[in-house]
């Protein structure tokens, strides 16, 4: 194959994965909805550069968590649908890292976005 065709193949493979997540998972769904919503929040707010720098960092490692998550989930239910304690760890450990990395996102956005919040509330209460 052509290095120029090869490389095209190679994107259109990462979107078929990320088009796959996006329907199959519900979760990847939810992450979805509250990078919107977090995205829309930055411009309404007028968020500083750094900010956006750890929201962006954040909305990747919860997306590509999930990500591998999924990839994990189907490699073991290749490997055996059978319960098998490996089975389970590996897909709790996998589960476990999403978590993590949703948590840390929850807090990157209650660190950009709080005190916003609260001094939008003082104006319209005060
Ligand atoms: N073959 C197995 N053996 C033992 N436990 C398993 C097995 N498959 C799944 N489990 C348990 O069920 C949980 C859910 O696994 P499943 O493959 O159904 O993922 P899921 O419900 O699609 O998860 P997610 O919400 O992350 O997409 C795992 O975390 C694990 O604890």
């Amino acid at each position: 194959m052509k290095p120029m065709r090869s490389l095209l193949k190679s994107f259109q493979y990462a979107y078929e994965g990320m088009r796959y997540c996006l329907i199959t998972q519900r979760n990847m769904r939810i992450h979805f909805f509250f990078v919107s919503l977090v995205t829309l929040g930055g411009i309404v707010f007028k968020i500083q550069l750094v900010e956006w720098i750890a929201l962006f960092v954040t909305f990747s490692l919860v997306i590509t968590s999930e990500m591998f998550n999924t990839a994990i989930e189907k490699t073991v239910d290749l490997v055996t649908e059978e319960w098998s304690e490996k089975a389970k760890i590996a897909k709790d450990v996998a589960a476990g890292a999403v978590l993590i990395n949703a948590v840390v996102a929850v807090l990157v956005g209650f660190l950009v976005f709080f005190h916003r919040i609260v001094e939008v509330l003082e104006g319209w209460i005060f």
